[in-house]
């Protein structure tokens, strides 16, 4: 619509334009410039004539006064004055007026000194005798004279006129006393060239015009008749004041400066030249003209011509000129008018319709605006429907992000284009639409896409932390595309300081758990970002051919937040795993050997591990392989869990790395089509709050029972103890789970290392934590080590150890409490007030509870074979400080993948740095079956 009113204005501007101009041209180009100047200098010489014949007859009437000179009528046609002097009557007593007695006799009508106007009371030859008379007085005294037969016939005044002027020219220099010769000045030689100066554009033009023209004229005048010596100032007044001066200034007193034209007339006579120049505000000057710009300023040749006469062929060539000259003059004045008048009209037309169009635009504008943003809003309400759908579904996540080039680096782009939500890879090897893949995401941010329009798309997703929901937001992506500068901006951490190798257990009690890993009481971000920073220190980072400080550990933050609806009683608790996983790397392009080798090797099988796991997730598998490494177990909650869950997968631009570009980029296509089912809210109501401290007081009641009952009995094998639990609901009965799991996903501590198997469904039930309980109450808390216990591990312990399965690791887990100052999240004091309690803990549940002990004493009770066999498998592991000898005792289960690195000592020192105390064990668990 823009582009189609453009196009008509555009279309109408230009055509009003070309109208404009081409009326213009037509008019310009059409006119022949000789032809014009012909006119223009025939209609002045016209004038001129005129002006001349005015003024011989002014001075004949002057000399003889009006009675006597009463034929002669002031300002005759040439006609009138033919008619007047053609008997001859009033150029003899004008003679004889100037030269008394040059004429003798002058024959009159008889009886009648009046004479007739027409002379057609004398005969042919009296007429003829008076002519004669005069004529040969005349020549003798030197005056130019015309032949008799001029006054006969019409269009021979100019001689006649040449005549009478000389005559008066003869007077005034008689009357000035007579001195010297008076000489015609067609006798003279050619005096020098004279220039007058017009000055162009000036804004007095009009009088310089004049003053112009006057000069000119005189000089014209001058160039008739001119005395040896200088002109009288008598002359030169009447000649400045001549007719002349008076018609070409009343015809242009009514002109503007810009309306006056130029008019040059130009009378050739061997190289001599006469001009006239009018004005030179409009139309070109010749340069054979006699003219000559100079600094600004036209100068004008006057020179004066070889003879005071003209030809009849000269005079009438003169006479054409300028006439044509004037007329011209006046058609381009017209004309120039007309244009300009045109040209207004059209730029008024012009300005109404920009004017309009412009309205029109501006209202399309304003409309389009509207749509935009129209458009804009349904896209973002389009943009929440859709997580809501991916809520509901509980589909992960993609978020993609490009890392930009880095300095140094060959800009050879295998991006070929990218937008919100898609992003296309170009393959140069391969032709046609194999050439260029697309994949589409919930979010793609392009390479100069800042941490801040990162995390503003994130912040939603980290807000329902604070809703009860349990986030983990994972980063992938091959080495050096950019995971850890995702996952923690972009300032580059201190240089590696302490290291320490930790453990990642997965016992049935307690599921995964980092034995020495630190729950830290958090009171603000920096808090936050402090503990991430020790956290990154310690973190095992190596130099390779693909990125200086590559990591070589996943690493992983867990921050737990609770909140308390203050009237309600209603505790909301969530928690955010934020997940910087090390990179794949194809080692011959890292060029890694050794132990960077070994680490290349671990990291890439626990990457596909994961790739197996969400392949099976993907497929809907029954069978979905978490316990295939320690990875893959440690996101298991996130994956199959209940955590909403983002994977940013990160690419790098280089053509290089399309290969691996493209292989991410699949797996994380294939990562966005899983489902895992609705999320929900870690929320505990005041109501069931009470009825669970109902509950845990009345075990606590019946456990003193037994242990009552226990002092009397003989006590059996912890392990083989099968002491009545209550059912979990969803442990009911597998078929029951299994239905319940494929509708809804489970709360996050309902949800722990889930191994699903054919139709056989076995989960521990981990009661769901109290974070305040959690931090104050050690005792009801099975494994909150404290150094003593860690170094010297009683009956319980042992229990655990005996139960514990173990892989290689080096370890580096921080957990954390965060809060913020939401008043939803109210935070007990007491946290300062334990300084020296330290948790490890999985990173899917915080504690367990005591209904947990049934529950796994049920289990085993229950003579599940799998979970027998697991057990016994389990049984064959135990944990050390050291790793190495573990990597054995791990190999079957799951390959050594999970590399944490934790700096105890700079988190607390209070810890206990010996490490873990977790022995292995001498013997094997027996076989339970
Ligand atoms: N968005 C970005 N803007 C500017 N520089 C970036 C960006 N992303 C990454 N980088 C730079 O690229 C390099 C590699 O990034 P980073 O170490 O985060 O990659 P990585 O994926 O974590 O690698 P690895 O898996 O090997 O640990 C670093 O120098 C980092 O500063």
């Amino acid at each position: 619509m823009a582009s189609a009113s453009e196009g008509f204005l555009s279309v109408s501007l230009a055509s009003v334009v070309e109208d404009v101009l081409k009326e213009h041209g037509t008019r310009f180009s059409d006119t022949n410039l000789a032809s014009r100047k012909a006119d223009e200098a025939e209609v002045l010489f016209d004038i001129m004539a005129a002006a001349r014949r005015n003024e011989a007859a002014e001075w004949l009437r002057m000399v003889l006064g009006v009675v006597a000179a009463k034929g002669l009528p002031n300002e005759p046609s040439e006609e009138e004055l033919r008619l007047g002097l053609r008997n001859g009557i009033i150029l003899c007593n004008a003679l004889n007026k100037v030269q008394p007695g040059a004429v003798p006799k002058v024959v009159a009508n008889p009886g009648d000194t009046i004479q007739q106007p027409d002379g057609a009371a004398l005969s042919a030859y009296q007429y003829f005798e008076n002519v004669r008379n005069f004529l040969v007085s005349a020549q003798e005294m030197g005056l130019p004279t015309f032949e008799a037969s001029d006054l006969e016939q019409g269009g021979k005044s100019a001689r006649i006129i040449d005549c009478v002027l000389s005559l008066k020219s003869y007077a005034g220099w008689k009357r000035m006393g007579g001195h010297g010769t008076w000489k015609s000045s067609a006798n003279l030689k050619p005096s020098n060239s004279s220039k007058h100066l017009l000055r162009k554009n000036s804004e007095n033009s009009k009088s310089s015009l004049l003053r112009s023209q006057s000069m000119s004229d005189s000089d014209h005048l001058r160039d008739a008749y001119l005395f040896d010596g200088d002109v009288s100032a008598e002359s030169s007044e009447t000649i400045t004041s001549g007719p002349l001066n008076m018609l070409v200034h009343a015809a242009l007193s009514n002109k503007k400066p810009e309306e006056l034209p130029m008019v040059n007339s130009i009378s050739k006579d061997n190289n001599n030249c006469t001009l006239i120049n009018m004005k030179a505000s409009i139309g070109p000057l010749s340069s054979d003209n006699g003219t000559e710009e100079i600094g600004g300023r036209i100068f004008i040749n006057s020179k004066e011509q070889g003879s005071n006469k003209m030809s009849k062929g000269e005079m009438s060539k003169e006479k054409i000129l300028m006439r044509q000259l004037i007329c011209n003059q006046d058609k381009a004045i017209q004309e120039l008018k007309h244009a300009l008048q045109s040209t207004k009209v059209g730029i008024e037309v012009m300005h109404m319709m920009y004017t309009d169009e412009f309205n029109k635009l501006g209202e399309s504008v304003h409309g389009l605006s509207n749509a935009a943003s129209g458009y804009h809003n349904v896209l973002e309400e389009n943009r929440k429907l859709y997580n809501q759908v991916q809520d509901l579904k509980g589909s992960i996540r993609v978020y993609c992000r490009v890392r930009p080039f880095l300095a140094g680096q060959l800009s050879n782009n295998c991006i070929g284009s990218f937008d919100e939500g898609s992003i296309s890879i170009i393959t140069p090897s391969k032709n046609g639409k194999e050439g260029r893949r697309s994949f589409n995401f919930n979010k793609v941010f392009g390479p100069s896409a800042t941490q801040e329009q990162v995390f503003s798309d994130t912040q939603p997703l980290i807000r329902s932390i604070l809703d009860g929901y349990n986030v983990c937001i994972f980063a992938y992506g091959q080495t050096g595309s950019g995971k850890t500068y995702t996952m923690s901006g972009p300032k580059l951490l201190n240089e590696q300081t302490f290291e320490r190798t930790l453990e990642i257990r997965n016992t049935l009690e307690k599921g995964l758990n980092v034995p020495n890993a630190n729950l830290v009481p958090v009171a603000s971000t920096s808090d936050v970002m402090a503990l991430m920073n020790i956290g990154q220190k310690n973190r095992v980072v190596g130099s390779t051919a693909l990125n200086d400080r590559s990591s070589r550990s996943h690493s992983c933050l867990t921050v737990h937040v609770q909140g308390r609806d203050m009237t309600s009683e209603t505790v909301l608790r969530g928690c955010l795993h934020l997940v910087d996983l090390a990179g794949s790397e194809r080692v011959d392009k890292s060029e890694v050997t050794g132990e960077r080798l070994k680490e290349a090797q671990h990291i890439n099988k626990s990457l596909s591990a994961l790739g197996d796991v969400i392949s099976a997730l993907a497929q809907k598998s029954s069978h979905v392989p978490y316990r295939n490494s320690k990875l893959t177990q440690l996101l298991q909650d996130s994956l199959g869990g209940q955590a909403k869950t983002l994977m940013f997968v990160h690419i790098s631009p280089e053509m290089d790395t399309v290969g691996e570009t493209l292989s991410t980029l699949k797996f994380a296509e294939r990562v966005s089509t899983v489902e895992l089912g609705a999320a929900q809210v870690n929320k505990e109501s005041g109501e069931v709050k009470a009825l669970r401290q109902q509950i845990a007081s009345l075990k606590e009641a019946l456990a003193r029972k037994e242990t009552d009952h226990q002092n009397v009995l003989p006590s059996p094998d912890p392990i083989h103890i099968a002491t009545p639990s209550p059912v979990h609901p969803s442990r009911q009965s597998s078929g029951a789970y299994l239905s319940s799991q494929t509708t809804h996903r489970q709360p996050m501590e309902e949800v722990r290392n889930i191994e699903v198997r054919g139709n056989v469904v076995l989960r521990r039930r981990v009661p769901s934590f109290d974070l305040q309980d959690l931090l104050t109450t050690n005792d009801s808390f099975p494994w909150p080590l404290s150094s003593s216990r860690m170094n010297h591990p009683n009956k319980d312990d042992k229990q655990i150890v005996y139960n514990d399965w173990v892989d290689k690791v080096m370890v580096n887990k921080q957990d954390t409490v965060a809060t913020d100052g939401n008043s939803m999240i109210d935070w007990d004091g007491s946290y300062g007030t334990s300084p020296d309690i330290f948790y490890h803990q999985s990173l899917s549940d915080m504690r367990v509870h005591p209904d947990e002990q049934f529950h796994k004493k049920g289990i085993t009770g229950k003579d599940s074979s799998y979970e027998m066999n697991r057990q016994r498998k389990e049984s064959f592991y135990a944990a050390t400080d050291g790793s190495d000898d573990l990597d054995v005792a791990t190999s079957d289960s799951s390959e050594a993948e999970m590399l944490w690195q934790f700096n105890l000592q700079n988190v607390h020192n209070t810890y206990n740095e010996s490490g873990s105390n977790i022995k292995k064990p001498q013997t094997k668990t027996p076989d339970i079956r």
